[in-house]
């Protein structure tokens, strides 16, 4: 296919070549994993990539609830949080297909994962804690790390968490590389369920 081929605002193609990236628009691509893992800043660059719009499940439930997580965290409590964080997410899973950043703890919610599974596509980003803890250091917003060791509550939460966020369809390792390596790893296990011929829509 000539470059010509592509329609001009189709930048995900011109930037891929002469590749098309239109079976991997069809569905909604989930981001799940732990905090620090790169959901809401590689998935904002997996949508520009897929020329997709993109959507952060942590900042709609803000958005809805007109305070920040830490707020939230600490004026309802951490049940409030996760009762919006489901309903926030089954309704972003009714929009056109997007690239959709998770709050780590949602695909750990049953009911959230099975939504998730039925009507989007999932991708469990993973990475060594040692490197979610040093990237996690950096803010102060993430109300289960206040105050804590990062590492030792990482720790835990992936041996508690991993079994859930391991039924996600497509599993991506991801190491310390700018966010575009990140980017490319999730294309190429997209590309490769593709070529094994399952759909992704
Ligand atoms: N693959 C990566 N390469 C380089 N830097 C990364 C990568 N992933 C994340 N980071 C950096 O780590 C920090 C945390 O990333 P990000 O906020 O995207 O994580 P998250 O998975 O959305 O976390 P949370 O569950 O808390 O929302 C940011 O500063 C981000 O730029
Ligand atoms: O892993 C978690 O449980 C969380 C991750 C963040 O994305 C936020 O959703 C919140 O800080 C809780
Ligand atoms: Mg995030």
């Amino acid at each position: 296919m000539t470059e010509s081929a592509h329609p001009p605002e189709d930048k995900a193609s011109a930037r891929q070549g002469s590749e098309d990236l239109a079976p991997l628009r069809q569905k909604t691509i989930v981001l799940v994993g732990l905090m620090g893992v790169g959901k809401s800043s590689v998935g904002r660059r997996l949508a520009t990539a897929l020329n997709l719009p993109f959507r952060d499940a942590d900042n709609e439930v803000e958005a809805a609830a007109g305070r920040s997580i830490s707020e939230i965290f600490a004026e309802l409590g951490e049940a409030a949080f996760r009762d919006g964080e489901r309903r926030v997410i089954a309704r972003l899973l009714e929009e056109p297909p997007h690239v959709l950043a998770t709050g780590g703890g949602a695909f750990v919610n049953a009911e959230t994962r099975a939504l998730i599974n039925e009507k989007a596509l999932s991708v469990w980003l993973k990475a060594d804690v040692e490197l979610l803890a040093r990237r996690v250091s950096r803010k102060d917003t993430r109300p289960l790390l206040k105050g804590k060791d990062p590492v030792a509550v990482l720790t835990e939460l992936a041996r508690v968490r991993n079994p859930a966020y391991a039924e996600a369809q497509v599993h991506v390792q991801t190491g310390d590389t700018p966010h575009g390596v990140a980017v490319d790893a999730i294309l190429t296990a997209l590309r490769q369920r593709l070529a094994q011929g399952v759909p992704v829509r």
